[in-house]
């Protein structure tokens, strides 16, 4: 692409960036100043926002093949300029423009010109800018029929960050609850990029504090690639220090720098959730005695993990390894400063918890009728039913319950499960009152293309703070995972030490996501944890060394291998 299109292109689309972000935050529009850099810092205020727009409209006018890339139109432009400054209201600026539009009557752009709202004017100029980047313009009236129809802004401001997406994505790419269209979601995005608008607009649901992060997108691309030797360098020898002491405060901030800017809206801390003496040990052939249980869940919360989910209370024939729930609930009582949630599965099991002291529990449903009748024999409405009753005997005793939805994107028996009954699973638990869903790929099939539209769908309906994600890694897709469900607003993540565990119900299946890892990932994006690495793998070692089996985690392996090596010379 020629590169005076490419800077028009980039350019506008800041302005429409940085206008829909100011709308979607509910700012006052008037007065808004801002400015749009490209990659060299020679200045020339151009009071921008209004020539590009302008000019495309004059070259309109003049009948030109605007659109057609040859260069003309990003030389003849003042789109090459290197800074624009908007200093103009941006009330202006839409008036101004909706004005220019009207003048021409005779073109088919004034079909699609109605306006009804700031936000859905700034979509037009969208899908015009983005349109201009390509070969020819073509703004059919498939492109822009979103614009055609009412906003509905009334309600906009009460409505989730995905809610205000799909309000405003056009309408051949706004998601809906439905099956197919969900499933068909990401493939149709991709099909109607001659449409302009989708790819671009879906990003913003992951663009929570992109503001001011939008701006300087050379430098951006720069650091990211790591061209910068110095950032590289800093970056890199944080990652890892001989004496396997990890230490990410060096360059905590520089780290955090770029890894925003890649990543944009990354949480600042992330609550991991440790299932390791549960789900990683529900699992195993041969009975773990309950002083190894203690002993993990002991180093495991003296690593700096805040909850640990100690243990299940279900029924020990179809879950033998834990049928001692109630010893390790007695051996950790004194442990302070820990949440140590355990599964009920009915209400036998809730009072049993309740009476061996549980603080909190988690009830676990299905998004996968044959998974609910083989994990825990009943259909999805028995099971919700039997929840229902476990959250009522929860809340009189002011226990918070957390939720689980298994086979969130696949089930061993049924394939893949449509992101619609997902939603309706974890919508039915948030109405219970939990206070957390967990999302499970319980069979670790998972894949970013297919987890996001599965979490757009929970979004829909459930708030992101509400949900955690809980991967296991069987495809080594987990981290893929976390790291996209980070970028769409969750910030709480299940893994399990040593990468233990999948569940008896669900054949090959192979652990979660190795926590040692997870922990990794996010020092080095700088996100806080506040798990202490070392003492981590401490913890894995002693339960891997017990089950007479290698780490599932490939940090504690290569970091165990490095220390191992150093030490020799
Ligand atoms: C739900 C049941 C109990 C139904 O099992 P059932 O056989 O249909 O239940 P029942 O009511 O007919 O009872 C059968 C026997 O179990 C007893 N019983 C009944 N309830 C309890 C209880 N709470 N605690 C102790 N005993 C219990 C009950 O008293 C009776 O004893 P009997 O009269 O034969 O001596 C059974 O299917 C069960 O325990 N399932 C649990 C399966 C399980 O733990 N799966 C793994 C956890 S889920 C998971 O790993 C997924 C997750 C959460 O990690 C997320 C992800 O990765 O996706």
């Amino acid at each position: 692409m020629p590169n005076g299109i490419w800077s028009h292109w980039q350019l506008s689309r800041r302005y429409i960036e940085l206008i829909l972000l100011a709308a979607l935050e509910g700012e006052d529009l008037n007065g808004l100043d801002f400015e749009a850099k490209r990659d060299d810092s020679r200045s020339e205020d151009i009071r921008g926002g209004r020539r590009p727009l302008d000019d495309l409209l004059e070259d309109l006018e003049d009948g030109k093949e605007a659109f057609e890339v040859g260069g003309e139109l990003g030389e003849g432009l003042a789109l090459d300029k290197n800074v624009a400054r908007c200093t103009d209201g941006l009330e202006d600026v839409f008036n101004h423009t909706r004005d220019e539009l009207q003048r021409f009557q005779h073109h088919q752009l004034v079909h699609h010109a109605w306006v009804s709202s700031k936000i859905s004017f700034a979509l037009l100029l969208l899908n015009l800018n983005l349109a201009s980047s390509l070969p020819r313009l073509s703004v059919s009236s498939s492109a822009m029929s979103s614009l055609e129809e009412p906003l509905g802004l009334e309600n906009f401001p009460s409505l989730s960050v995905v809610g205000r997406l799909q309000r405003i994505t056009s309408d051949s790419c706004r998601p809906r609850i439905d099956e197919a269209e969900i499933d068909n979601r990401i493939a149709e995005c991709r099909q109607c990029s001659s449409s302009n608008s989708c790819q671009d607009i879906d990003m913003y649901a992951w663009r929570r504090q992109a503001r001011d992060k939008f701006s300087d997108p050379i430098n951006l691309r720069r650091t990211c690639f790591c061209r910068d030797h110095n950032a590289r360098d800093h970056v890199c020898h944080s990652w890892y220090s001989q004496d396997r002491r990890y230490s990410a405060s060096c360059c905590h901030m520089e780290i955090r720098d770029i890894a925003q800017k890649l990543f944009r809206c990354l949480p600042r801390c992330v609550k991991i959730v440790e299932v390791g003496p549960r789900d990683g040990l529900q699992n195993e052939k041969n009975i773990v005695p309950t002083i190894v249980k203690v002993e993990l869940i002991q180093r495991l919360a003296t690593s700096g993990l805040s909850v640990v989910e100690a243990t299940s209370f279900v029924s020990p024939k179809w879950v033998p390894q834990l049928a001692d729930a109630k010893d390790v609930m007695k051996a950790i009582r004194d442990i302070r400063g820990v949440r140590f949630p355990v599964l009920t599965p009915n209400l036998k099991g809730f009072e049993a918890a309740a009476a061996a002291g549980a603080k909190e529990v988690a009830i676990f449903a299905s998004a996968s009728e044959s998974f609910s009748m083989s994990n825990i024999n009943c259909s999805i409405k028995d099971s919700l039913a039997r929840y229902q009753e476990v959250a009522l005997a929860a809340k009189k005793l002011a226990i918070p319950i957390r939720g689980y939805v298994s086979c969130v994107v696949g089930c061993p028996v049924e394939g893949a499960v449509p992101p619609c009954k997902v939603a309706f699973v974890a919508k039915e638990l948030y109405d219970m009152g939990c206070s957390e869903i967990s999302l499970g790929d319980t069979i670790g099939v998972g894949t970013p293309g297919t987890v996001v539209p599965m979490l757009e769908a929970v979004m829909s309906v459930v708030p992101a703070e509400k949900l955690a994600v809980h991967f296991h890694d069987t495809y080594g897709q987990a981290l893929s995972n976390i790291l996209v469900s980070l970028q769409m607003g969750i910030s709480v993540v299940d893994s399990s030490i040593a990468g233990l565990g999948g569940c008896p119900y669900a054949k090959g299946a192979s652990g979660n996501v190795a926590t040692e890892d997870v922990v990794y990932m996010l020092n080095g994006l700088g996100i806080k944890t506040n798990v202490d690495l070392n003492k981590l793998m401490a913890a894995g070692d002693f339960i891997c060394k017990h089950l007479g089996r290698q780490s599932g985690s490939k940090t504690a392996i290569a970091l165990t291998r490095i220390t191992a090596d150093a030490s020799k010379i």
